[in-house]
């Protein structure tokens, strides 16, 4: 029968530190079932993979969180992208993959890269600094709202809305009420930031207008579509780029290779996302009884997807709680895997890039200043400050 853990994945002492659990739900077996959340779990990279690329055993439609869309209201419009299955989500994803494109992102490259080096220029001089609130919250805040084209007024609510979303997928638990108090404005700015009339020309919203336009969707499908830009588009980042200065700050050895050889930049990044994931977890809905691993799994049941402990699952890594800028980071599940995979990870990929390469030609070296403080929710690993000094290049 299938191991029961009475470990609360959504519970004060695992969000703090997830990683001191993480040996635990692996070892239990391929399969467990967390009896605090009444849900399966998965902690192991080759179950987490599998569920991932069966899309159609284990859907999205059904709430990617704990709340199951086919019994409870959603607190929220369902995603068109995130909680959407085939046949709708490839015309959505289509859609939007076609705005989201390597040619977008190549055309951007030069103003973000000055923007990184404006930045890191300054905090330079400064020394020491909130690599949160100097650094991690500034810069995406500094080239995605404008990328999307989003109007001037209200934009420090996105990170407001980012994590009552990320709560969302939690239960209802303090964590989700106390994140939300007094965040109401967010709600309805973002509903209205993401109507044609507030979008400017130029700008990925637009585009998605433009698309409806066309026929590729609706007027109202398009509002939801921005909003997805919204959602994931910036808390994500804000604690990427947090976790990458973690990681560079965190071993100093590691830095030292990035300023040698600037290639490694987006290494880097993509290294900071495989040993600590910024989305830690998340759930998939089995649409009919399933078998994974010798467990049964009955229709109706949720499955939770342990990212983080995927990404450093012993039996697919080698020295998985290294932080290793000379290892094959190919495969990790940071940002997802099949067909719901990051919409945005190239964007998150060029935000974290310059910003390691502007950090690896700018700082000599990068110390922690005190302990990171961390923002507590019940999806994201998310810093609240994180104090350092750096000395110049
Ligand atoms: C470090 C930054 C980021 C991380 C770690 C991250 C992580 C993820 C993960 C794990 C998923 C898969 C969710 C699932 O399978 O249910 C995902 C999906 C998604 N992400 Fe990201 N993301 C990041 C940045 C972004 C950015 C910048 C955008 C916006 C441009 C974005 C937009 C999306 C969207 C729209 C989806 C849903 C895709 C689909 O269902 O087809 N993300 N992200
Ligand atoms: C890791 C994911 C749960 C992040 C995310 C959140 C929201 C959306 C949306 O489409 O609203 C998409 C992706």
């Amino acid at each position: 029968s299938v191991p029961s853990l009475q470990i609360n994945p959504f519970g004060p002492e695992f969000l703090a530190d997830p990683y001191a659990h993480h040996d635990l739900l692996r070892d239990a077996g391929p399969v467990v079932w967390l009896e605090s959340v009444q849900a399966y779990g998965m902690a192991r990279f080759a179950e987490v993979q599998a569920t991932l690329r069966d899309h159609e055993t284990f859907i999205s439609s059904r709430g990617v969180g704990l709340a199951d869309f086919a019994t409870e209201e959603p607190f929220r419009p369902p995603s068109l992208l995130l909680e959407a299955d085939p046949p709708i989500h490839d015309r959505t994803r289509g859609l939007m993959n076609r705005i989201v494109s390597l040619r977008a992102l190549k055309e951007l490259r030069p103003k973000w890269e000055a923007e990184a080096g404006t930045l890191i220029d300054q905090l330079v001089g400064a020394r020491s600094f909130d690599a949160v609130g100097d650094l991690a919250e500034i810069f995406p805040m500094r080239v995605f709202p404008d990328t999307i084209g989003l109007r001037d007024d209200g934009r420090e609510l996105l990170l407001d809305y980012a994590s009552i979303v990320f709560n969302a997928f939690g239960p209802r638990n303090s964590v989700f009420h106390e994140g939300n108090r007094g965040k109401e404005q967010a709600i309805a700015w973002v509903a209205d930031a993401c109507k044609r009339e507030n979008l400017k020309p130029g700008g990925w919203g637009m585009a998605v207008f433009e698309a409806a336009d066309a026929g590729e969707c609706t007027e109202a499908e398009a509002e939801r579509l921005v909003r997805s830009f919204l959602s994931a588009g910036v808390d994500t980042t804000v604690n990427g780029i947090a976790h990458l200065v973690l990681a560079l700050a965190s071993h100093p050895a590691q830095f030292e290779q990035l300023r040698l050889k600037p290639r490694l930049a987006p290494k880097a990044f993509e290294e900071s996302l495989r040993w600590d994931p910024t989305v830690q977890t998340f759930f998939r809905t089995a649409a009919r009884d399933a078998e994974v691993a010798g467990t049964r799994i009955p229709e109706g049941a949720k499955v939770l997807l342990f990212l983080a402990a995927a990404n450093r699952d012993p039996r697919h890594w080698d020295r998985p709680e290294e932080f290793d800028l000379g290892r094959q980071t190919s495969g990790h599940v940071g940002f997802g895997f099949g067909i719901h995979q990051c919409l945005g990870q190239m964007v998150a990929r060029l935000e974290g890039e310059l910003i390691a390469a502007a950090l690896a030609a700018k700082v000599g070296s990068i110390a922690l200043k005190g302990a990171p403080v961390r923002r507590i929710n019940n999806t994201l690993h998310a810093i609240g400050s994180l104090p350092v000094e750096v000395e110049p290049a």
